[in-house]
This record gives C-alpha cells, structure tokens and sequence, in this order.
C-alpha cells in the first residue's frame, strides 16, 4: 500500500476500540508507519501503548485522514473536538452504524469531507467486508484514500447511495454476529443429541468456516452448493424442510432480523 498523504500529514483515529484497533493493526501490517498515526481513545487498550503511534497527545492540525470509530452513542461528545481539522482538506472516514452524513456536518461543518465506512469484525483478521459510500464534498481521491485504508482489512465495495449504508449494515456489519449465533446453536443442537460440547463446538465451527470459504471460492451459487449436499429424500433434505419452511424457516426469520437491525439503525440517528 501507498500512505503518501498520511506519512506526510499523520492519520488520527478517534476511538481505536475492536473496529479501530483491527483496521490500525491492519494498516500497521500493511507498511504504515506507526509514527504517522495519532490516537485518542480514553481506555486505550494495552497493545496500543506500545504499538509506538502518537497516543492521547496533541494532534496534528491538518491531517490526511480522521477515522471515527466511537460508538454512535459517544459520538456528539467525541467529534466536535475535532471540528477544526473538518474546515480545511482533512477526509473524515467513519465507520460508526446509524449516523448519516446529515448528522456528521451537522457536527463538523457543511463542507466536511466524509467517507461512511461500514466494515465487519472478520476485519481483525484481514477477511472483513467493507461498503464505503462519500458526501458530495467527497473527491474522487478520497474515495480511493477510504478504499486503499480499508482493504487492509479486507474486501471494500462501494454503494452509489446512502440510503443503502442500512441495509449493508444489516446484512454485512451485523452479519459476523449472526453466523456466531449460528454455530452456538448448531453446537446446541449437536450437545442436545448427545455428543461432548468440545466436540459439538468443533464440528459447528469447522462446517461454517468450511462452508463459508467453500461459497467464496466455489464458482457454484450457495444455492447449487446447499443441492450438491442434499440427496433427494435423504437426511440434509429432511432438516432443510424445517429451514426452508416459507412461515416459520430461516427466510422469514433472517428478513424480521435485518428489518429490527435497521430500525435500531435509523433510531440511533435520530
Ligand atoms: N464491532 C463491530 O462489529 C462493528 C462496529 N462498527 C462501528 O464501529 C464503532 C466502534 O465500535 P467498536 O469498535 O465495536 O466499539 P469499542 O467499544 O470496541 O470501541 C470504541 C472505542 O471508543 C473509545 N471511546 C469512548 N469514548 C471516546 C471518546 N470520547 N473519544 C475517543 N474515544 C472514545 C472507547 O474507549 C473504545 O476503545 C461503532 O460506531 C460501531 O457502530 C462498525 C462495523 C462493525
Ligand atoms: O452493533 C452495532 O451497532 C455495530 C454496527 C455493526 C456491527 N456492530
């Protein structure tokens, strides 16, 4: 990766907690120099104080980029200390959930450049996905300073509207949470039909991780994939009736979880 603007100019990265902390570690990996990075954070987390960046000390006034990874909750507290660096050149890159870029220049001023950032946690080990969506004021450059910062990460895609930063938190943001869910009850289910709970839990981990890595690299849709497990009449067919059942299955199930995410989302930006 190429840092020039912020080894020049200095990344400052407000909130460095799980989501903060894997991208810094993944931009550290990546070849940025720790020097160039200021953080502040009240409860920073052990590894960064000796990572060697610039922790909870004056800040650069003009730095390349800001990474706003507070939670929304923290966030009217948190910004508006940086609201200077907001007037001048400085790419404002948020990763928080619920936000919109109407409540960011709200914060920071109308001509603030911003990039939304909705990455995943897989992120912590380089295999997240992440949806990057700019403001008007936003350059070109800028998209490409907020997509080259986050595939240290991982995958970034980006969305030609807001409006769809909701629906990708729901399936994407969110989502790591409801495939770990998905292996605990996977695991339940396999310790309630008898076998250790070690043994349950390494068997559900393996097949979604399996499965999961299976589906990216296959050039077989997931659909074909979930046929090629099943045997007509067979045992696979006999559970994917209960999943698959059109009321009470996976489906409409799956649909009223993205749907509660996203009032969550739109309250939290109010
Ligand atoms: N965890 C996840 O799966 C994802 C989280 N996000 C977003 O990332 C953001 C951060 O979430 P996490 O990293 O999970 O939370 P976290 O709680 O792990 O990290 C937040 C950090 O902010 C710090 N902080 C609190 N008040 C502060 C202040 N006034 N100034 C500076 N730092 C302050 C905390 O000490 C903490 O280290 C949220 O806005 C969330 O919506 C986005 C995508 C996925
Ligand atoms: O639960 C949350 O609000 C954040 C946003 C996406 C994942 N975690």
């Amino acid at each position: 990766m190429s840092f020039d603007s912020i080894s020049k100019r200095g990344l400052v990265i407000l909130g460095c907690g799980r989501m903060g902390g894997a991208i810094l570690q993944g931009l550290l990996k990546g070849g940025l120099s720790a020097g160039a990075v200021w953080v502040i954070d009240p409860h920073p987390a052990d590894w960064l104080q000796n990572a060697g960046v610039h922790l909870n000390t004056d800040l650069p006034a003009n730095p390349a980029v800001v990474l706003v990874a507070v939670k929304p909750q923290m966030m009217a507290d948190a910004l508006p200390h940086l609201s200077a660096m907001a007037a001048g050149d400085t790419l404002f890159l948020t990763v928080a959930a619920g936000i919109t870029m109407a409540g960011y220049e709200r914060m920071l001023g109308a001509d603030t450049r911003l990039v939304r950032a909705m990455p995943n946690t897989p992120a912590a080990i380089g295999r997240g996905v992440t949806a990057i969506v700019g403001n008007p004021k936003a350059t070109a450059q800028d998209l490409d300073m907020a997509e080259e910062l986050m595939t240290g990460v991982g995958q970034v895609v980006r969305l030609e509207y807001e409006d769809q930063m909701d629906a990708v938190i729901g399936v994407s943001g969110s989502g790591p949470a409801y495939v770990f869910h998905l292996i605990e009850v996977m695991a339940a289910a396999g310790e309630a039909e008898g076998l250790a709970p070690d043994l349950a839990l390494q068997l559900a981990k393996a097949t979604v991780g399996g499965a999961g890595e299976l589906a990216e690299r296959s050039d077989e849709t997931p659909g074909k994939l979930r046929e090629n497990v099943t045997s007509p009449g067979g045992t696979t067919a006999a559970a994917l009736e209960v999943l698959m059942d059109p009321d009470t299955g996976m489906a409409p199930l799956m649909r009223r979880a993205v749907a509660a995410n996203i009032a969550r989302n739109r309250e939290l930006g109010k």
